[in-house]
């Protein structure tokens, strides 16, 4: 028998519904948001949402903060997220800000917010097609059920020109979006009803040349800590 995800039970279910909401009222009153033209999932784009030296002082720091990327998943995958990451300091001035402008953006408290995590890869590598959002049947979700329970909406932005390859792929929408320095992603992990999407699966996809560097931050129902 296959389980698939949206058969289990819902937690966080009314908070994601209501979150849900707000966001996207915010998100589709603002001028700036281009929103994918999609019935499957809620993805919006904002051009120019971080300058060029704002991308080129987040790329030094992710040089200094990176290491091999964890998975939630118990079992590790071999091969599945290759990529070397690491969590910004959240109380350092620069860091603070960018994290306030995505909170601003959004709509959202910064307290459910977790800290901004900052990525890069390197010819070859990727992070295979995942869900952002929590399986509540696997045990670390014992965890991050404390830590502020599920992951609503997800923002992650690309700080940079990638030769060849590394493009952030939604493959159930059938999108593949070009990492552009400056632009800012924000999808909502949940259907209206606040069920999780399965039409959300994106992917790093490998980079073939150069180097790719995002920021990602995402948001959960409650309290993060
Ligand atoms: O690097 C990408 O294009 C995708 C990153 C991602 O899926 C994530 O940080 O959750
Ligand atoms: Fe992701």
């Amino acid at each position: 028998m296959t389980i698939t995800h949206t058969t289990l039970p819902a937690p966080d279910k009314a908070a994601l519904a209501r979150q849900g909401r707000a966001v996207r009222k915010r998100l589709q009153a603002d001028p700036r948001a281009y929103q994918v033209p999609t019935d499957k999932a809620e993805i919006f784009a904002f051009g120019d949402f971080l300058t060029a030296s704002e991308c080129r002082r987040l790329t030094g720091l992710i040089d200094d903060i990176a290491t091999p990327s964890q998975l939630h998943e118990q079992a590790y995958v071999e091969g599945f997220r290759t990529s070397y990451s690491g969590n910004f300091d959240p109380h350092a001035p620069f860091i603070r800000g960018i994290s306030r402008r995505i909170d601003d953006l959004l709509g959202v408290d910064d307290n459910m917010g977790e800290a901004i995590q900052g990525q890069r890869y390197l010819p070859g590598q990727q992070f295979k097609p995942h869900n952002d959002w929590f399986y509540t049947d696997q045990d670390y979700w014992e965890i991050e059920r404390k830590r502020g329970g599920q992951r609503s909406w997800t923002a992650m932005a690309f700080l940079n020109e990638v030769e060849a390859g590394g493009t952030t792929d939604f493959t159930e929408v059938g999108i593949s979006i070009e990492p552009k320095p400056g632009v800012l992603l924000v999808w909502n992990n949940a259907l209206p009803d606040g069920m999780p999407n399965e039409d959300t699966m994106h992917a790093g996809t490998p980079v073939e040349a150069g180097v790719k560097y995002v920021i990602t931050k995402w948001y959960r129902t409650r309290k993060w800590n």
